[in-house]
C-alpha cells in the first residue's frame, strides 16, 4: 500500500516513530477486524496494532468491523434521526446551535461551512456533548465523575415531544463511546506507547456526536460548480483524535490521497468508518494522518450518517509525543489544550452564519 517512504536520518535511533513518516498515497481504505482488540493474547492486540499503525500512517482512514454495535441499535438512532429532521424547521431552529456557547443542537442546512472556500455544507445536522446514558442498565456510565470542560463546557439540548428520541441517541452515543475506548490502547500500540498512555488523558470522555441528514445533490449542480463550493460537506479534517463514522448506503464520502485524488468510501454494511483526526495529527506532529475528506450525496436519495469525534479530555494539553520529534522534523503546532483546539475549528466552521452582534 505506501509508496515513498522517506528515507530515515542515519544519526537517529530506529525506534524513533519520526522516521516511519510517510508521504504513501493510497488508492484504498482497509478494514480491519477488532475481533481480537481485547484478546489476552499480547501477540495478537500487537497485530492489529500493526494494521492500525499502517493505516494511520498511511491512509488516515480505516473501516472496523466486530465493532459489537448492534444493527437494531443502529436503526433505531437512524429512525428517531429521521423523525427529528422531518419536524417543521422553525421547531428545529429553536434549538439553533449559535444559541448555546458549546455548539450544541440543530444546524440548519448551509449553517456551516466546513470549507471555508466554500458557500456552506448542503446538510443540516444535530449535535450532542457526553451525558450517561438513561438506561444505565445498558451501558457503563461510569464517567459521570463532575466535569469541567473548560472552553467546551455546557450542557446538551435536547427536543421535546419526540419519544425516545434521547433515550436512543444516549445509548448509541454509550456504545460507540465503548468502541472508542477500545481503540485508545490498541492506537497507543500503534504508536509504541504503554496501552494506558491515553487513560489518564480520556478520563471523562471528551466527544462530539452528530446525526447528520443530506439532501440529494443535484449531480449538474456539482458539474457547473467543477469547485464544489456548494457540496454536502466540504473538503476538510476533523478536529479530534479519531472519528468513529455510520453511514447509510447512499455513499458520496470521499477521501483525498496525497497525490489529489479523492477515493471513495464506499459504505459497507457492518462496518463503521475511522478516522483521524487533527488531534492525533498534533501528537504525533503528522506521523498520523488527519485525512482531507468531503461528501457528495450524488444518490438521489437522502442520506444520514452519524459521525462521533472522540478526543482528549478538553483540558489536555495537545503535545508532541516524545518520539514523534527529531530535529529533522520538529514540532510542527502551536500548543494549546484539546478543548480551546477544538472550540477554535467550531467558531471558524460556524462564523458565516453566526448572528451579527447588534451595535451598541
Ligand atoms: O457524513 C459523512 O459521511 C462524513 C461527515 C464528516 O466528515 C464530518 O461530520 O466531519
Ligand atoms: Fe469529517
Amino acid at each position: 500500500m505506501a509508496s515513498n517512504t522517506l528515507s530515515p536520518s542515519p544519526e537517529l535511533p530506529e525506534l524513533f516513530l519520526a522516521l516511519k513518516r510517510t508521504e504513501s498515497t493510497f488508492e484504498e481504505i482497509p478494514v480491519i477486524d477488532l475481533a481480537n482488540a481485547c484478546s489476552k493474547d499480547t501477540v495478537a492486540r500487537r497485530k492489529l496494532a500493526d494494521l492500525i499503525r499502517d493505516a494511520c500512517i498511511n491512509v488516515g482512514f480505516f473501516y472496523i468491523k466486530s465493532h459489537g454495535i448492534s444493527e437494531d441499535l443502529i436503526e433505531k438512532t437512524v429512525d428517531v434521526a429521521k423523525t427529528y429532521f422531518a419536524l417543521p424547521e422553525e421547531t428545529k431552529m429553536e434549538l439553533d446551535i449559535h444559541k448555546t456557547p458549546n455548539f450544541k443542537g440543530y444546524t440548519a442546512l448551509f449553517g456551516e461551512n466546513t470549507d471555508s472556500n466554500g458557500l456552506g455544507d448542503l446538510h443540516e445536522g444535530f449535535d450532542l456533548g457526553w451525558e450517561p446514558a438513561i438506561d444505565s442498565t445498558q451501558v457503563d456510565t461510569s464517567a459521570e465523575a463532575p466535569r469541567n470542560d473548560g472552553a467546551m463546557s455546557g450542557e446538551n439540548v435536547w427536543p421535546t415531544g419526540l419519544p425516545g428520541f434521547k433515550e436512543t441517541v444516549l445509548d448509541y452515543y454509550q456504545r460507540v463511546l465503548q468502541v472508542g475506548q477500545l481503540l485508545f490502547p490498541l492506537f497507543a500500540l500503534a504508536l509504541d506507547l504503554p496501552e494506558n498512555y491515553f487513560d489518564d488523558k480520556t478520563t471523562k470522555p471528551a466527544a462530539i456526536m452528530r446525526l447528520l441528514h443530506y439532501p440529494p445533490q443535484n449531480p449538474t449542480s456539482f458539474e457547473t460548480d467543477p469547485d464544489g463550493r456548494q457540496i454536502g460537506i466540504g473538503a476538510h479534517t476533523d478536529y479530534e483524535c479519531f472519528t468513529i463514522l455510520w453511514q447509510d448506503r447512499s455513499g458520496g464520502l470521499q477521501v483525498q490521497n496525497t497525490a489529489g485524488k479523492w477515493v471513495d468510501a464506499v459504505p459497507i454494511p457492518g462496518t463503521l468508518v475511522v478516522n483521524l483526526g487533527d488531534q492525533f495529527a498534533r501528537w504525533t506532529n503528522d506521523i498520523f494522518k488527519s485525512t482531507l475528506h468531503r461528501v457528495i450525496n450524488r444518490s438521489g436519495t437522502e442520506r444520514y450518517s452519524i459521525p462521533l469525534f472522540f478526543g482528549t479530555d478538553y483540558d489536555v494539553r495537545l503535545e508532541p509525543i516524545p518520539t514523534c520529534v527529531t530535529p529533522g522534523s520538529p514540532y510542527k503546532y502551536e500548543i494549546m489544550t484539546a478543548g480551546e483546539y477544538v472550540k477554535s475549528r467550531l467558531e471558524a466552521t460556524y462564523a458565516h452564519s453566526a448572528p451579527v452582534a447588534s451595535a451598541a
